[in-house]
């Protein structure tokens, strides 16, 4: 269906819409009631660096440049130990991210990194907490993700 509040918003065509979608998105989840204390507390993490490295990470899915070299499964696996990463803290943080995108963006590459963000949290919640679901192995793509995935061609980086 047409939603007209989306009419006027650009999609992401380049490292500068990432930049300022991961600005905005962690910006939100620092002071998110339920996310918020894992990264400030449990991880502490260090916003310079982790900055940088998820502008990395989504360039590198959505244009296939970016370089990002790190192991996004090590650094979950981490913090089961310390904390509940369990599906609702995942279905959360997608919550999070979709309406982030969505407030900023809108196209054909906006849809993409939604669809990719639920891939990626399905197949980090189940492997980090142990819970196998032939769903979500990467092994077993569905049709509609085989397709998605074949259909999708990164643009030129701008
Ligand atoms: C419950 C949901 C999630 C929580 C609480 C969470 C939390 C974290 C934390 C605390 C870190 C480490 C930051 C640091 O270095 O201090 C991290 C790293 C990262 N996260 Fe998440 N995350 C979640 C979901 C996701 C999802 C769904 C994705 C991908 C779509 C993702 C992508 C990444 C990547 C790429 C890194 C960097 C990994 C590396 O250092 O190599 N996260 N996350």
């Amino acid at each position: 269906m047409f939603d007209s509040s989306q009419a006027n918003k650009p999609d992401i065509t380049g490292r500068a819409e990432i930049e300022t979608l991961v600005n905005t998105f962690y910006d939100r989840v620092r002071d998110d009631a339920v996310l918020g204390f894992i990264f400030n507390e449990v991880a502490q993490t260090n916003w310079t660096t982790h900055l940088p490295k998820m502008y990395a990470f989504w360039e590198t899915v959505l244009f296939r440049t970016g370089g990002f070299t790190g192991n996004p499964m090590a650094a979950h696996a981490k913090l089961v130990p310390l904390t509940d990463m369990g599906r609702d803290k995942f279905d959360h943080w997608l919550q999070l991210f979709r309406s982030t995108v969505d407030d900023l963006f809108a196209g054909e590459r906006a849809e993409h990194i939604k669809n990719c963000a639920a891939d990626m949290a399905n197949v980090i919640y189940s492997r980090i907490n142990q819970v196998p679901d032939p769903r979500f192995d990467p092994a077993n793509l569905t049709p509609e993700q085989r397709e998605r995935y074949a259909r999708y061609k990164p643009p030129p980086v701008v």
